[in-house]
């Protein structure tokens, strides 16, 4: 869609080449280039801009190897003064979840948050950086047909930095997310298209509002030393978006109802006892849930009762179909139970092996070991344990592994034991032969590292559960584990999203990997 871009003050001619403003510009994005691959959002969005900018001037648009600060060649930019109020049509929604906005000749791009593509916005610029600006969004002009603003829950909606998507449908949401992976393969693997497989349609999340069972608002600390005995309480909320300050927030509809109720609860409590603090702090909340057999004891009928927790120690319960969960409510636990069934019975039936018999008809076979690399308290040693015959967690935490063994022993998992330690070294203790088992990895989001994948090229595993919260990261290893010349042998069966964070940019990717040759 043609933009056009119109300033309230008139324009600034800025020649990035010559100017000591370009020098600065310079400086920035040569820091941006060191994060080429980290696939952090500022890479992401880089790419973003460089594909919309190369598309427009005929290019097929651009990956890891070009330059991501490169410049239109030849070009002279005039782009208006910072904090000017510009008129943009949104033409693209970027991975990060912000609109993109073509300036009127093209040249550079303008990041508009909460709009889609169509919508027509006025927006005040306060960053210029060398391709693209960043915005505030100050009104929305004209709506994109896809803008639906009355699914809009939360009045913070459009201030927050949690959610981009409440005004878009959640279909919508589920085929944006879906295109963010494709996009992640394009622009970061480095594999040949063909050996991509179709992107998946996202599984959405039953739940799309009051999902989230952990939420972490935060308040900023006084300027100098404690906050004096009858002090303003400080804003205890979450960041507002692009900026590094706290704004209040009284409610969150993505939160668990426990947590939402919780919420009100800690706010006040932190409101009274401020004077005790120092410094900021994050206050946290963390669903756990107490079942109790219903009356007359019939067997897997109970009363569940949700409640939340605020103590980083204390124990905390979750329950994922039949399996229950223990763990420390500071630790990491997926953050929706409501797709948690789903999504283990996915995982557990992708470590399974389809292949033929002699006379030709399906069987399914399982790989016979199961190493499950990032395994945190045990989630899928403990909900896929069962399929095979022997299984091995292994995780940096200390607590973690601690939680793993005890969930083992609360689901009566026999056969799975767990390792501290490095995922990179986790090969040296596992003498699984690599025909027969099966890995998950479910790195954090900067996603796994060489020395890892190289050791798992080593194991030449049957077949490889790639979980990630960060698709960017995934896609990047993925494209070194499969050009590695011990990679070859491998062909991915399928990619798709997981949404577990419905409103929200955030979207989980699975890869499933077989050893064919
Ligand atoms: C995304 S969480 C996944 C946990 C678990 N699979 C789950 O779903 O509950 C990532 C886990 O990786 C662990 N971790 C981070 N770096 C690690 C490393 N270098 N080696 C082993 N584990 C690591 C963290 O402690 C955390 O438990």
């Amino acid at each position: 869609m043609e933009t056009e871009a119109t300033t309230s003050r008139g324009p600034n001619r800025k020649q990035f080449n010559n100017s000591r403003g370009g020098e600065k510009k310079r400086r920035k994005v040569k820091k941006a280039k060191s994060n080429i691959g980290d696939g952090s959002a500022e890479e992401v969005l880089l790419i973003d801009v460089k594909n919309l900018l190369s598309r427009a001037h005929g290019g097929e648009g651009a990956g890891r190897e070009e330059n991501l600060g490169g410049r239109l060649a030849g070009k002279e930019k005039i782009l208006p003064e910072k904090f000017s109020t510009i008129e943009l049509t949104i033409h693209e929604l970027g991975s990060n979840g912000d609109g993109l906005a073509y300036s009127s000749n093209k040249d550079h791009i303008y990041v508009v948050p909460f709009t889609l593509p169509g919508d027509v916005v006025e927006s005040k610029i306060y960053a210029h950086l060398e391709d693209h600006s960043l915005t505030d969004l100050l009104k929305v002009v004209t709506p994109s047909a896809s803008r639906n603003d009355s699914l809009i829950r939360c009045k913070y909606f459009a201030n927050c930095g949690g959610c981009q998507f409440q005004m878009l449908s959640y279909a919508e949401q589920l085929i944006h997310k879906r295109r963010v992976v494709e996009k992640a393969y394009e622009n970061l693997s480095g594999l040949d298209p063909a050996v991509v497989p179709e992107i998946g349609p996202t599984w959405g999340s039953p739940l799309q509002y009051g999902y989230r069972t952990k939420l972490t608002p935060h308040f900023d600390g006084p300027r100098k030393g404690g906050w004096p005995v009858g002090a303003k309480p400080p804003a205890i909320g979450f960041q507002k978006k692009g900026q590094r300050y706290v704004i209040d927030i009284e409610d969150c509809p993505i939160g668990t109802p426990a947590l939402r109720e919780g919420l009100v609860r800690q706010r006040e409590w932190a409101r009274e006892n401020i004077h005790t603090y120092k410094r900021g702090a994050t206050l946290l909340l963390r669903e756990s849930t107490i079942r109790t057999p219903k009356d007359g004891g019939i067997e897997g009928e109970y009363t569940a009762e949700r409640i939340c927790v605020t103590d980083h120690k204390e124990t905390i319960t979750e329950y994922i179909g039949q399996f229950k969960f223990i763990s420390p409510a500071g630790t990491f636990f997926q953050n929706n139970n409501s797709i948690l069934d789903e999504f283990t019975t996915f995982v557990r039936d992708n470590l399974h092996l389809p292949i033929s018999n002699a006379n030709g008809s399906l069987k399914e076979t399982t790989p016979k070991y199961l190493v499950d690399a990032y395994c945190g308290s045990g989630l899928f040693s403990i909900t896929c344990g069962n399929a095979f015959d022997k299984v091995i967690g292994v995780d940096i935490s200390p607590e973690g592994i601690v939680f793993a063994s005890k969930n083992a022993e609360l689901n009566n998992i026999q056969n799975a034991s767990f390792l501290e330690g490095n995922a990179e070294k986790i090969f040296e203790k596992i003498d699984f032969p690599g025909s027969e088992t099966s890995v998950i990895i479910d790195p954090p989001r900067k996603g796994s590292d060489k020395a890892f994948l190289n050791q798992l090229l080593d194991l030449a595993p049957k077949r490889i559960v790639y979980i990630s919260c960060n698709v960017h990261t995934q896609a990047r290893d993925l494209g070194y584990f499969l050009t590695h010349e011990k990679g070859v042998g491998y062909k991915i069966d399928s990619i798709r999203g997981f949404d577990f964070f419905p409103q929200t940019h955030h979207v989980e990717s699975v890869a499933v990997l077989t050893k064919v040759i």
